[in-house]
């Protein structure tokens, strides 16, 4: 039977440490997976949910299209900001409505434009293609944090970042100018375990898709 697609393989699932990773646990409770119960506290990196049939896998955010990409997981939960920026070869299969914010492009109030203006950024992919469609050129400067420091302390002319309560910009004196994308969090899975696991995933998805609908979460 080795190798055969049944409903009872084990899924290494990529979790995202951080901010998504309890609301997503809290999500496959809802669907009736058994998680253990130190889940949401341990420092443990590989954690196993043998009633769920899973092995979790906790990788940093950015990091798990690359976990389940290469096939070490076969499924991944991850953000679409993450999801547009390392643009992998994994199937999305799922929008769980979880980690609900936007990719926006932030400035000072006063902004005026300039020749060649310098964006900084987590996401320069993101940035680069949102700027060369608009037609204009830029410099996209790489950064790992507190990304609205940039304008305020003139490194940068605009930032391209994360917006939810819009409380970092209030904070900070910034404005949101224009809205890229919508971004929530979504599970990927791996392009060979899809098929081979095929049964496992799809009961997976089917039980998330029935309580996500029930609890009008998407
Ligand atoms: N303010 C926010 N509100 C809602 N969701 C967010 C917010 N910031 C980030 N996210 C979502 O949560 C994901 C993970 O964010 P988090 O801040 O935990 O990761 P990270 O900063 O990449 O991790 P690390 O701190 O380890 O570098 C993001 O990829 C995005 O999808
Ligand atoms: O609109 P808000 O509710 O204020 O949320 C937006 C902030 O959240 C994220 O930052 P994060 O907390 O991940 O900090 P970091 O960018 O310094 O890692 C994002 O990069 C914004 O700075």
């Amino acid at each position: 039977m080795s190798g055969e697609a049944s409903g009872h393989d084990i899924l290494k699932v990529a979790m995202p440490k951080g901010r998504i990773y309890k609301q997503a646990s809290k999500l496959f409770r809802e669907a009736g997976l058994t998680i253990p119960e130190d889940f949401d506290d341990t420092r443990k990196l590989i954690i196993e949910a043998p009633e769920a049939r899973m092995v979790f896998i906790m990788a940093k955010p950015v990091d798990v299209p690359t976990y389940v990409e290469y096939g070490v997981a076969d499924i991944g939960i991850v953000g679409k900001d993450v999801l547009m920026e390392e643009n992998k070869d994994v199937y999305e299969l799922l929008d769980l409505g979880i980690a609900r914010c936007r990719m926006s492009v932030i400035g000072l109030p006063d902004w005026k434009p300039v020749i060649n203006p310098r964006v900084a950024t987590k996401y320069p992919n993101v940035a680069s293609q949102y700027f060369r469609e608009q037609g204009q050129q830029v410099e996209v400067i790489k950064l790992n944090g507190s990304i609205e420091l940039a304008p305020l302390i003139g490194l940068a002319d605009r930032i391209v970042d994360m917006v939810e309560t819009g409380q970092t910009l209030r904070e900070n004196g910034l404005v949101e100018m224009e809205t890229i994308f919508g971004i929530t969090s979504r599970l990927i899975a791996n392009r060979v375990s899809y098929r081979m696991k095929n049964e496992s995933i799809q009961s997976l998805c089917d039980r998330l898709q029935q309580m996500l609908t029930a609890k009008g979460l998407v």
